[in-house]
């Protein structure tokens, strides 16, 4: 097996916990580590894994926007996929704007008609003729601004579904990418995603894709009517939108780069102004805030370098566009009034012909407008595509193999079948070990910081698969099992105990929407939760997230577990909390941690010497290798480095 890139899947969220008691009953420490001996190898603090980036480093929180490959041809196929449902619609909205066009475009053949025939038959004392064209025109009036109107509607309930649809994907497929992806990518960057992107997107289908069906359908029905009214001057206007296009194809080429460098510059600025929010705790407490504002306002000023360059192009393109255009029209006025002079050309025609080259060409400058939100749109819809062209490293197995029946009251075996780990190609982290923990036995997992405690949770937890070897619960690759057998086969309960907007009793039904509150309310008076819940001011209906609602890190951490306890996993992995609490609220969360082990495996990645003493086992990790592994009065009653340990949390404690 290889490598290294996880990706993670809907990963259980945090479940846990049991009610305050004694401990759990224990197994004997039986399943010993094996594979390659436990080597003294260098400490955890040498090491070169150490060197690593951490897990919330920020140079991986700010990898480069070009990170992210797009798959050629992705932005294509997504566009196709999005408005492939919405055909018929589309259809529609294409014939109401050729018959918008047609009732649009007849006006000037009308006043042609008007000045050529009405008016002479008006001097003769025939008014039937003006007033017949003058109805025509109220008719082509009214029928243009009944099916432009028809036509907006279609393509505004399209662009809605679309862009619904384009927002959920994004949720939905950026929720199921792994843990690796989401260190890698912030979070500011995909709310980038799904907003300024989308809003380009939306920017592109509310208005400038139907300027350029207007503009397409207008050009070819006035190109027709011109040549059609006279085919020499006709040709004339049609040949001046050679000049006209290589305008406009220089304007896409140049304005193409400045609105990828735009969109990159606007997703810095939200990522900047995302990180910063979400880390507001350590940029008030180093007094960040000074450097903060000098780093935003220069990726503020980049972005605003963007948006400028843009205008410039922008500018530079309605310029010639009306040089171009203007020219034209210059000369088709002079051509013609000589041409009606020597009576070649009909008065009425010069004047329609005008009154279309004015339409002709004024679109034009629309048309600048249009390029500029569709290569805006282009550049977002080729990083929304890349983002959706991501796959999950840690994919749903095709054929699940079922977990066999659980024996009450306990949990299942775990075993680490010569498994090895690297993050990143050639960085082992792990290097290759087994290791087994038979049901029902609670284990500490204790070690250096960079031992690799977290990562061999993680991989229990199937935040990401192994390099190499297979975890097995109760003989099962972790591979194999669906993600509701995973779900309620491993529960991992992390560090930060999150809690969810909504109430309690909806953050403590996380991993089991559908209990009763009856059944929650259990599970928090287990955990010893239901005291602070009871007298926060709405009960277990208290929203965590307002004022009144606010909760301590030890009773987030009782949340937590009594999430878990509710999920009622068969192995809990447990990544112990560092920070420390005060001493009744620490009592309470061990005391809560007992009632969460009890009947079940547990794999603790242990901070606190009272949790390794109710451990079953203790292993202890040394530059991603298990050193020592025996029960806690083995190692306390040794010379290794667990005794070591021991000693100094003793003496602390005096
Ligand atoms: N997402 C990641 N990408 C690359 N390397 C990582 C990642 N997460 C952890 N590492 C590296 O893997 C090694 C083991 O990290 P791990 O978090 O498992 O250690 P730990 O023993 O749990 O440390 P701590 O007690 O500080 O949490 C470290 O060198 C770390 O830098």
């Amino acid at each position: 097996m290889t490598t290294s890139t996880s990706r993670t899947q809907d990963r259980p969220e945090p479940h846990d916990g049991t009610e305050p008691h004694g401990r759990a009953e224990k197994a004997p420490a039986d399943g010993r580590t094996a594979g390659k001996p436990p080597s003294a190898g260098p400490p955890a603090e040498d090491s070169p894994a150490e060197n690593a980036p951490t897990e919330d480093s920020p140079a991986q929180d700010a990898p480069a926007e070009e990170d992210i490959p797009v798959p050629p041809g992705a932005a294509a196929s997504l566009l196709r996929s999005l408005l492939l449902p919405h055909r018929l619609r589309v259809g529609l909205t294409l014939l109401l704007l050729l018959l918008q066009q047609a009732c649009a475009q007849a006006g000037p053949l009308l006043v042609a008609f008007a000045i050529d025939r009405a008016v002479p038959a008006l001097r003769r004392g025939d008014s039937g003729v003006l007033v017949a064209v003058a109805a025509a025109y109220g008719v082509s009036a009214v029928g243009s601004a009944v099916l432009q109107r028809g036509y907006v509607r279609t393509t505004a309930t399209v662009s809605q579904s679309v862009l619904l649809d384009l927002r959920g994907r994004i949720f939905r497929h950026t929720q199921a990418l792994s843990l690796d992806f989401h260190e890698r990518y912030t979070s500011g960057r995909i709310v980038s995603r799904a907003t300024s992107d989308v809003d380009a997107l939306r920017d592109l289908l509310d208005e400038g894709l139907g300027e350029l069906l207007s503009v397409c359908v207008s050009v070819v029905y006035i190109t027709a009517v011109l040549l059609a009214a006279d085919w020499r001057m006709g040709s004339v206007a049609v040949a001046s939108t050679v000049p006209l296009y290589l305008v406009v194809r220089s304007f896409r080429r140049r304005s193409a780069g400045v609105f990828r460098r735009n969109r990159t510059a606007v997703a810095q600025v939200i990522v900047k102004f995302s990180e910063t929010m979400n880390g507001i705790r350590p940029v008030q407490a180093f007094r960040r805030e000074r450097a903060n504002d000098a780093a935003f306002g220069r990726l503020n000023d980049a972005y605003g370098r963007t948006v400028g360059d843009g205008v410039l192009e922008m500018a530079r393109y309605v310029v010639l566009s009306r040089l171009v255009a203007n020219t034209a029209v210059a000369g088709v006025v002079v051509w013609g009034a000589y041409r009606v002079a020597d009576g070649t050309l009909a008065l009425g025609v010069l004047a329609a012909f005008v009154l279309y080259l004015r339409r002709l060409y004024d679109p034009i400058d629309r048309l600048g407008m249009f390029l500029n939100s569709y290569q805006s749109a282009a550049a977002a819809l080729e990083k929304i595509a890349g983002l959706l062209a991501r796959r999950p490293a840690v994919p749903e197995p095709s054929r699940p193999v079922p977990l066999p029946e659980r024996g009450a009251g306990r949990g299942r075996e775990v075993v680490f079948d010569g498994v090895a780990f690297e993050y990143r190609p050639g960085v082992p982290v792990l290097p290759e070990f087994s290791l087994r923990i038979p049901a029902g036995q609670t284990v500490a997992v204790v070690g250096a910081t960079g031992a690799g405690k977290s990562t061999l949770a993680k991989l229990l937890a199937r935040f990401y698969d192994p390099s190499a070897g297979r975890v097995l619960l109760d003989g099962v690759d972790l591979r194999e099992l669906a993600a509701p057998q995973l779900r309620s086969g491993v529960v991992m309960v992390t560090q930060e105990s999150f809690l969810f907007s909504g109430t309690v009793a909806e953050n403590i039904a996380v991993g089991r929407p559908d209990a009763t509150r009856e059944q929650v309310e259990a599970a928090a008076r287990a955990i010893g939760a239901h005291g602070f819940i009871a007298s926060l001011p709405e009960g277990y209906d208290t929203d965590v997230r307002k004022r009144g609602g606010r909760i301590s890190a030890g009773q987030r951490q009782l949340v937590a577990f009594a999430r878990a306890l509710l999920a009622d996993p068969s192995v809990l992995v447990l990544d112990e909390a560092t920070s420390s609490l005060d001493v009744p609220g620490e009592q309470a969360v061990q005391r809560a941690m007992h009632t969460a082990l009890r009947g079940r495996t547990a794999v603790i990645v242990a901070h606190r010497l009272s949790t390794v003493e109710i451990a079953d086992r203790v292993l202890v990790m040394e530059a991603g290798r298990i050193v020592e592994d025996g029960t806690p009065a083995e190692l306390v009653g040794g010379t290794g480095r667990f005794a070591g340990l021991h000693r100094a949390w003793r003496d602390s404690l005096v």
